[in-house]
Protein backbone atom coordinates (compact mmCIF):
# COMPACT_ATOMS: atom_id res chain seq x y z
CA UNK A 1 0.00 0.00 0.00
CA UNK A 2 1.60 3.22 -1.28
CA UNK A 3 -1.17 5.28 -0.06
CA UNK A 4 -4.15 5.99 2.04
CA UNK A 5 -6.86 4.09 1.16
CA UNK A 6 -10.23 5.91 0.35
CA UNK A 7 -13.69 5.61 1.55
CA UNK A 8 -16.74 7.22 0.67
CA UNK A 9 -19.13 8.22 3.61
CA UNK A 10 -22.25 8.05 0.75
CA UNK A 11 -21.69 4.58 1.44
CA UNK A 12 -22.58 4.34 4.74
CA UNK A 13 -25.47 7.07 4.54
CA UNK A 14 -26.84 5.18 2.12
CA UNK A 15 -29.99 2.99 2.62
CA UNK A 16 -28.33 -0.17 0.87
CA UNK A 17 -27.04 -2.61 4.02
CA UNK A 18 -24.77 -4.12 1.47
CA UNK A 19 -22.71 0.02 1.05
CA UNK A 20 -23.43 0.41 4.58
CA UNK A 21 -21.09 -2.77 5.70
CA UNK A 22 -19.08 -2.29 3.12
CA UNK A 23 -18.21 1.31 4.29
CA UNK A 24 -17.62 -0.08 7.82
CA UNK A 25 -15.17 -3.21 6.90
CA UNK A 26 -13.30 -0.78 3.93
CA UNK A 27 -12.73 1.44 7.36
CA UNK A 28 -12.24 -0.89 10.16
CA UNK A 29 -9.49 -2.96 7.96
CA UNK A 30 -7.73 0.12 6.60
CA UNK A 31 -7.99 1.46 11.24
CA UNK A 32 -6.25 -2.04 11.82
CA UNK A 33 -3.64 -1.57 9.59
CA UNK A 34 -2.41 1.67 8.23
CA UNK A 35 -4.78 3.44 10.83
CA UNK A 36 -5.66 6.44 8.08
CA UNK A 37 -8.24 6.71 6.01
CA UNK A 38 -8.85 9.66 3.16
CA UNK A 39 -12.75 10.23 3.38
CA UNK A 40 -15.34 11.75 0.73
CA UNK A 41 -18.69 13.11 1.01
CA UNK A 42 -18.07 14.55 4.35
CA UNK A 43 -20.73 17.53 5.64
CA UNK A 44 -17.96 20.56 4.59
CA UNK A 45 -19.19 22.38 1.40
CA UNK A 46 -17.27 24.42 -1.12
CA UNK A 47 -18.27 27.57 0.11
CA UNK A 48 -17.68 27.02 3.87
CA UNK A 49 -14.44 25.67 3.10
CA UNK A 50 -12.95 28.05 0.91
CA UNK A 51 -14.48 31.15 3.70
CA UNK A 52 -12.94 29.55 6.49
CA UNK A 53 -9.45 29.48 4.66
CA UNK A 54 -9.99 33.06 3.61
CA UNK A 55 -10.78 34.03 7.32
CA UNK A 56 -7.87 31.53 9.02
CA UNK A 57 -5.87 33.36 6.22
CA UNK A 58 -6.45 36.81 7.17
CA UNK A 59 -5.99 35.73 11.05
CA UNK A 60 -2.60 34.56 10.78
CA UNK A 61 -1.57 37.53 8.55
CA UNK A 62 -3.03 39.66 11.66
CA UNK A 63 0.57 41.64 12.99
CA UNK A 64 2.48 39.48 15.97
CA UNK A 65 1.42 41.98 18.63
CA UNK A 66 -2.45 41.73 17.35
CA UNK A 67 -2.41 37.73 17.53
CA UNK A 68 -0.62 37.73 20.87
CA UNK A 69 -3.09 39.26 22.52
CA UNK A 70 -5.66 36.59 22.10
CA UNK A 71 -2.76 33.84 23.46
CA UNK A 72 -3.83 32.90 27.06
CA UNK A 73 -0.92 31.70 29.41
CA UNK A 74 -1.32 28.94 31.41
CA UNK A 75 -4.71 27.93 29.88
CA UNK A 76 -2.93 24.92 28.50
CA UNK A 77 -3.03 25.94 25.06
CA UNK A 78 -6.94 24.87 25.30
CA UNK A 79 -8.07 28.05 23.31
CA UNK A 80 -7.15 31.32 21.43
CA UNK A 81 -3.91 31.54 19.40
CA UNK A 82 -0.49 29.59 20.09
CA UNK A 83 2.27 31.44 18.85
CA UNK A 84 5.63 29.73 17.05
CA UNK A 85 8.13 27.47 19.00
CA UNK A 86 5.37 26.22 21.85
CA UNK A 87 4.45 22.73 20.88
CA UNK A 88 7.00 19.87 20.02
CA UNK A 89 6.16 15.69 19.44
CA UNK A 90 6.01 14.04 22.59
CA UNK A 91 9.59 12.54 22.35
CA UNK A 92 11.07 15.45 20.98
CA UNK A 93 12.71 18.70 22.06
CA UNK A 94 12.56 20.55 19.19
CA UNK A 95 9.20 22.66 18.46
CA UNK A 96 7.46 22.62 15.65
CA UNK A 97 7.94 25.08 13.24
CA UNK A 98 3.70 25.87 13.50
CA UNK A 99 1.72 28.67 14.99
CA UNK A 100 -2.00 27.80 15.30
CA UNK A 101 -5.44 28.54 17.05
CA UNK A 102 -7.77 26.38 18.99
CA UNK A 103 -11.49 26.68 18.78
CA UNK A 104 -13.83 24.41 21.43
CA UNK A 105 -16.99 23.31 22.35
CA UNK A 106 -19.37 25.32 22.82
CA UNK A 107 -21.83 22.72 24.89
CA UNK A 108 -25.51 22.51 24.67
CA UNK A 109 -27.57 23.62 28.00
CA UNK A 110 -25.34 21.27 30.41
CA UNK A 111 -24.45 23.15 33.45
CA UNK A 112 -21.72 20.79 34.65
CA UNK A 113 -20.03 21.10 30.80
CA UNK A 114 -20.61 25.18 30.68
CA UNK A 115 -18.31 25.25 33.65
CA UNK A 116 -15.57 22.96 32.59
CA UNK A 117 -14.82 23.70 29.38
CA UNK A 118 -12.91 27.28 28.79
CA UNK A 119 -14.50 29.95 26.68
CA UNK A 120 -13.67 30.28 23.14
CA UNK A 121 -11.83 33.46 22.11
CA UNK A 122 -13.69 36.17 20.16
CA UNK A 123 -11.34 37.83 17.41
CA UNK A 124 -12.56 41.58 17.04
CA UNK A 125 -10.32 42.57 13.94
CA UNK A 126 -12.09 40.26 11.92
CA UNK A 127 -16.17 39.92 11.82
CA UNK A 128 -16.74 36.40 10.34
CA UNK A 129 -13.66 34.40 11.91
CA UNK A 130 -15.46 33.13 15.27
CA UNK A 131 -18.67 32.24 13.36
CA UNK A 132 -17.03 30.51 9.98
CA UNK A 133 -14.83 28.61 12.77
CA UNK A 134 -17.55 27.18 14.89
CA UNK A 135 -19.60 26.03 11.48
CA UNK A 136 -16.99 24.26 10.37
CA UNK A 137 -16.59 22.62 13.86
CA UNK A 138 -20.29 21.71 13.90
CA UNK A 139 -19.79 20.00 10.24
CA UNK A 140 -16.71 17.90 10.92
CA UNK A 141 -18.09 16.98 14.46
CA UNK A 142 -21.14 15.48 12.37
CA UNK A 143 -19.13 14.02 10.10
CA UNK A 144 -17.01 12.45 12.51
CA UNK A 145 -20.03 11.13 14.42
CA UNK A 146 -20.88 9.06 11.91
CA UNK A 147 -17.43 7.59 11.36
CA UNK A 148 -17.24 6.76 15.06
CA UNK A 149 -21.07 4.77 14.73
CA UNK A 150 -19.22 2.92 11.43
CA UNK A 151 -15.95 2.18 14.01
CA UNK A 152 -18.57 0.73 16.70
CA UNK A 153 -20.33 -1.42 14.58
CA UNK A 154 -17.04 -2.94 13.39
CA UNK A 155 -15.98 -3.31 16.75
CA UNK A 156 -19.28 -5.36 17.61
CA UNK A 157 -21.03 -2.37 19.21
CA UNK A 158 -24.04 -1.04 19.29
CA UNK A 159 -23.86 1.64 16.35
CA UNK A 160 -24.52 4.48 18.88
CA UNK A 161 -22.17 3.72 21.20
CA UNK A 162 -19.92 7.02 20.81
CA UNK A 163 -22.78 9.23 20.61
CA UNK A 164 -23.44 10.54 23.88
CA UNK A 165 -19.67 10.52 24.35
CA UNK A 166 -18.79 12.44 21.37
CA UNK A 167 -21.76 15.01 21.02
CA UNK A 168 -20.70 18.02 23.43
CA UNK A 169 -17.38 16.59 23.60
CA UNK A 170 -14.15 18.00 24.07
CA UNK A 171 -13.26 18.63 20.59
CA UNK A 172 -10.76 20.96 19.09
CA UNK A 173 -10.67 22.90 15.49
CA UNK A 174 -6.89 23.88 15.19
CA UNK A 175 -5.84 25.95 11.66
CA UNK A 176 -2.49 25.79 11.53
CA UNK A 177 0.04 28.26 9.75
CA UNK A 178 3.25 26.99 8.98
CA UNK A 179 5.13 29.91 7.52
CA UNK A 180 7.62 29.76 5.04
CA UNK A 181 11.10 28.67 6.07
CA UNK A 182 13.56 31.58 5.90
CA UNK A 183 16.71 30.14 7.41
CA UNK A 184 17.98 26.33 7.39
CA UNK A 185 15.91 24.25 10.13
CA UNK A 186 18.78 23.04 12.35
CA UNK A 187 16.65 19.85 12.21
CA UNK A 188 13.23 20.82 13.28
CA UNK A 189 10.23 20.18 11.29
CA UNK A 190 6.78 21.44 10.54
CA UNK A 191 5.14 19.25 12.81
CA UNK A 192 7.54 16.25 14.31
CA UNK A 193 6.82 12.45 14.46
CA UNK A 194 3.54 11.94 16.68
CA UNK A 195 0.35 10.18 17.04
CA UNK A 196 -2.67 11.98 18.14
CA UNK A 197 -4.04 12.51 21.73
CA UNK A 198 -7.87 12.17 20.32
CA UNK A 199 -10.74 9.24 19.61
CA UNK A 200 -10.24 10.71 15.74
CA UNK A 201 -8.83 13.42 13.77
CA UNK A 202 -10.75 14.61 10.78
CA UNK A 203 -7.82 17.32 8.45
CA UNK A 204 -8.65 19.34 6.07
CA UNK A 205 -6.05 20.79 3.96
CA UNK A 206 -3.22 17.25 3.40
CA UNK A 207 -4.10 17.69 -0.22
CA UNK A 208 -1.37 19.70 -0.69
CA UNK A 209 1.27 17.74 0.19
CA UNK A 210 3.98 17.27 3.55
CA UNK A 211 1.70 15.10 5.57
CA UNK A 212 3.69 11.60 5.66
CA UNK A 213 2.29 8.29 7.41
CA UNK A 214 4.78 5.46 9.41
CA UNK A 215 3.80 1.95 7.80
CA UNK A 216 3.74 -0.72 9.97
CA UNK A 217 7.02 -1.95 8.17
CA UNK A 218 8.43 1.27 9.16
CA UNK A 219 8.99 2.69 5.88
CA UNK A 220 7.29 7.01 5.83
CA UNK A 221 4.76 7.54 2.93
CA UNK A 222 3.01 10.32 1.66
CA UNK A 223 -0.91 10.70 2.82
CA UNK A 224 -2.16 13.02 -0.23
CA UNK A 225 -5.67 12.68 -0.59
CA UNK A 226 -8.19 14.38 -3.45
CA UNK A 227 -8.75 17.86 -2.52
CA UNK A 228 -12.49 16.96 -1.71
CA UNK A 229 -11.77 14.68 0.40
CA UNK A 230 -10.73 14.89 4.61
CA UNK A 231 -7.90 12.81 5.97
CA UNK A 232 -9.34 10.62 9.26
CA UNK A 233 -7.20 9.11 11.80
CA UNK A 234 -7.58 6.74 14.99
CA UNK A 235 -5.90 8.65 18.14
CA UNK A 236 -4.35 7.43 20.82
CA UNK A 237 -7.64 7.36 22.98
CA UNK A 238 -9.11 5.57 20.39
CA UNK A 239 -6.35 2.68 20.15
CA UNK A 240 -6.33 2.65 23.62
CA UNK A 241 -10.13 1.88 24.46
CA UNK A 242 -10.19 -0.93 21.30
CA UNK A 243 -6.90 -2.27 23.05
CA UNK A 244 -4.51 -1.94 19.96
CA UNK A 245 -7.05 -3.36 17.58
CA UNK A 246 -7.44 0.23 16.06
CA UNK A 247 -4.11 1.77 15.59
CA UNK A 248 -2.97 5.51 16.00
CA UNK A 249 -0.34 5.61 13.41
CA UNK A 250 2.76 8.02 14.01
CA UNK A 251 2.58 10.70 11.28
CA UNK A 252 4.54 13.89 10.64
CA UNK A 253 4.66 16.93 8.45
CA UNK A 254 7.74 17.08 6.25
CA UNK A 255 9.68 20.65 5.22
CA UNK A 256 9.40 21.07 1.46
CA UNK A 257 11.77 20.93 -0.58
CA UNK A 258 14.32 24.24 -0.51
CA UNK A 259 12.80 25.32 -3.58
CA UNK A 260 9.43 25.59 -1.87
CA UNK A 261 10.54 27.13 1.68
CA UNK A 262 8.96 30.75 0.45
CA UNK A 263 5.38 28.45 0.29
CA UNK A 264 3.18 28.36 3.43
CA UNK A 265 1.13 25.73 4.38
CA UNK A 266 -2.04 25.81 6.04
CA UNK A 267 -4.18 22.73 7.44
CA UNK A 268 -6.97 22.42 9.88
CA UNK A 269 -7.24 19.26 11.84
CA UNK A 270 -10.28 19.12 13.41
CA UNK A 271 -9.62 16.94 16.70
CA UNK A 272 -12.41 14.79 18.00
CA UNK A 273 -12.66 14.14 21.91
CA UNK A 274 -15.64 12.62 23.32
CA UNK A 275 -16.38 14.31 26.75
CA UNK A 276 -13.77 13.95 29.40
CA UNK A 277 -15.80 11.91 31.67
CA UNK A 278 -15.76 8.67 29.36
CA UNK A 279 -13.83 5.70 30.55
CA UNK A 280 -11.11 4.47 27.93
CA UNK A 281 -10.83 1.15 29.72
CA UNK A 282 -9.76 -1.64 27.08
CA UNK A 283 -13.46 -2.86 25.81
CA UNK A 284 -14.56 -6.64 26.42
CA UNK A 285 -14.89 -6.47 22.91
CA UNK A 286 -11.49 -6.38 22.44
CA UNK A 287 -9.56 -8.60 25.14
CA UNK A 288 -9.32 -11.91 24.19
CA UNK A 289 -6.35 -14.71 25.06
CA UNK A 290 -3.96 -13.48 22.02
CA UNK A 291 -5.17 -9.76 23.10
CA UNK A 292 -4.53 -9.46 27.04
CA UNK A 293 -5.71 -6.00 28.52
CA UNK A 294 -2.90 -3.99 27.43
CA UNK A 295 -3.80 -0.75 29.25
CA UNK A 296 -4.21 0.79 33.05
CA UNK A 297 -8.27 2.25 33.33
CA UNK A 298 -8.44 5.87 32.40
CA UNK A 299 -10.75 8.70 31.75
CA UNK A 300 -10.09 10.71 28.35
CA UNK A 301 -10.00 13.92 31.12
CA UNK A 302 -6.52 11.80 32.78
CA UNK A 303 -5.38 10.99 30.03
CA UNK A 304 -5.60 14.71 28.16
CA UNK A 305 -4.01 16.35 31.02
CA UNK A 306 -0.70 13.54 31.24
CA UNK A 307 -0.56 14.14 27.22
CA UNK A 308 -0.79 18.28 27.01
CA UNK A 309 2.44 17.94 29.58
CA UNK A 310 4.43 15.55 27.52
CA UNK A 311 3.81 18.29 24.42
CA UNK A 312 4.72 21.29 26.70
CA UNK A 313 1.19 22.67 26.61
CA UNK A 314 0.32 22.44 30.21
CA UNK A 315 3.16 22.62 32.75
CA UNK A 316 1.98 20.11 35.52
O1 LIG B 1 -0.70 19.72 9.23
C1 LIG B 1 -0.99 18.54 9.04
O2 LIG B 1 -1.21 18.10 7.91
C2 LIG B 1 -1.07 17.56 10.18
C3 LIG B 1 -0.98 18.19 11.54
C4 LIG B 1 -1.02 17.19 12.64
O3 LIG B 1 -0.72 16.03 12.47
C5 LIG B 1 -1.44 17.61 14.00
O4 LIG B 1 -1.55 18.83 14.25
O5 LIG B 1 -1.67 16.72 14.84
FE1 LIG C 1 -1.36 14.83 14.14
Amino acid sequence: MNNIPSVDLADFLSNDPKRKEKFVQEIGSAYEDIGFVSLKNHFLTDDLVEDLYREVKDFFALPIETKKKYEIEDGGGQRGYISFGKEHAKDSKKADLKEFWHFGQEPEADANLIEEYPKNVKVTELDDFNKIGMEAYRMLEKTGIYVLRALALYIGLNEFYFDPWAKNGNSILRPIHYPPITSEPDGAVRAGAHGDINLITLLMGASSGGLQVLRKDGQWIDAIPQEDELVINVGDMLERHTNNKLRSTIHRVVNPPRDDWDKPRYSIPFFMHPRSDMKLNCLEECIDEDHPKHYADITAGEFLHQRLVEIGLLKK
